[in-house]
């Protein structure tokens, strides 16, 4: 095959490289999966509604959230165990996000310390925009020290994720038996604190049933970083995550991967935005593979996306240099898209632009 020139070649040489039981923990979702389709598809039952003869000129793409300046309204979303995908791991996907300006959210669960994947941001672009996604842990000590570590690292927001009151039941990672990560692979922000060496222990993670509004709260006196909340599919949750003090919400059914059969996130964009009435950014996740679905987004009333499985197919099928092409291909797919709906910048877009069921 030669170069990839979508998202999705890049998926099939990802599948081509990598192990197979390691393609289906990226690529798989919750039991039948139905959420991981609804996704994509939703986004194709969206039809594009351009202006024309607008004069616009070429789009300006840069926006800024939360202070930070991105180059495009694309992110990285958190995703676990990059080394899975390639060896350089978070390292490779730091390097390519920071060089190529755009907001990159660590994961709690990387296989790279926060304080290296943030040095290798450094070494790409002096002023690099990390976040670090956060799954609270009931013991809120340490919690509070991995909290510590992401602003000593200089991460910039918390993204707190809230739709993993448990793991969604994955039947392919069943099937393959897939439990442990590899011998040498470990969750290296989860060792205890203390441990400078990197000898000792490493905890396992808990995805906590007794997650609440309370654990926000209780990060609030912790941190002064913006909060954000990952996996609001609904007006009320909005709102209250509004009122409990986030800074930004995520629209995010965690890629389909956790509940199954819950709506495809870009469905749900417009009534969350409306909850949120412009109070915070309203951000969203899954599904995004083009620049068309960006713009979509962004008509919708999204200050910007993630993308999460994109991001790993550039990583499995060339390191640094396949995140690079993944980024470069959706700004210039977002480039394209904006230029033929006549718009002159993301923040132009509007509900306008899109036509539900046409196409
Ligand atoms: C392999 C994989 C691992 C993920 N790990 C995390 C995680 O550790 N924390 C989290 O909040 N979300 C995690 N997510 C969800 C993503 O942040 C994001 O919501 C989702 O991938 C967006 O959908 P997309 O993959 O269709 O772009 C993960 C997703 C994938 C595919
Ligand atoms: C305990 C692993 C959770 C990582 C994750 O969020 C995902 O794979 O979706």
């Amino acid at each position: 095959m030669g170069a990839p020139v979508n998202v999705r070649e890049f998926e099939d040489l990802a599948r081509e490289r990598l192990d197979p039981v390691h393609y289906d923990y990226f690529a798989s979702g919750a039991q039948d999966e139905v959420t991981v389709r609804a996704n994509e598809a939703a986004f194709a039952r969206l039809a594009l509604l351009p202006r024309v003869l607008r004069g616009a000129g070429t789009p300006r793409l840069g926006v800024t959230v939360l202070g930070d300046e991105a180059s495009m309204p694309v992110m990285l979303a958190p995703t676990a165990f990059h080394r899975l995908a390639h060896p350089d791991a978070e390292r490779a996907t730091a390097r390519a996000a920071a060089k190529a300006g755009v907001i990159m959210i660590a994961a709690m669960l990387s296989t790279v310390a926060i304080e290296e994947v943030a040095a290798e941001a450094r070494k790409a672009a002096p002023d690099p925009a990390l976040w670090f996604q956060l799954y609270p842990q009931p013991d809120p000590a340490f919690t509070e020290a991995v909290v510590r570590r992401a602003e000593a690292a200089g991460c910039r927001a918390l993204v707190v994720t809230a739709d993993s009151p448990a793991l969604g039941r994955n039947e392919r990672g069943d099937r393959n038996g897939f439990h442990d990560l590899p011998p040498g692979v470990r969750c290296e922000n989860l060792r205890e604190p203390g441990d400078p060496a990197r000898t000792g222990h490493v905890r396992q993670v808990v995805l906590s049933p007794g997650i609440s509004w309370d654990d926000l709260d209780r990060l609030r006196g912790v941190t002064d970083l913006p909060i954000v909340v990952k996996g609001v599919l609904r007006p009320d949750d909005a709102r209250l995550a509004v009122e409990r003090g986030a800074d930004a919400v995520i629209v995010s059914n965690h890629g389909g991967r956790q509940l199954d059969t819950v709506p495809a996130s870009i469905t749900r964009l417009a009534p969350v935005a409306e909850a949120v009435a412009g109070r915070v950014p309203v951000l969203l996740d899954g599904g995004v593979r083009r620049g068309t679905d960006v713009i979509k987004a962004l008509a919708l009333g999204a200050d910007a996306v993630a993308i999460g499985r994109p991001a790993l197919w550039g990583l499995a099928a060339g390191g640094e240099d396949g995140v690079t092409e993944v980024l470069g291909l959706l700004r210039r797919e977002l480039e394209n898209a904006l230029v033929l709906c006549g718009c002159a910048a993301p923040q132009e877009t509007g509900p306008d632009l899109v036509q539900e069921g046409a196409c």
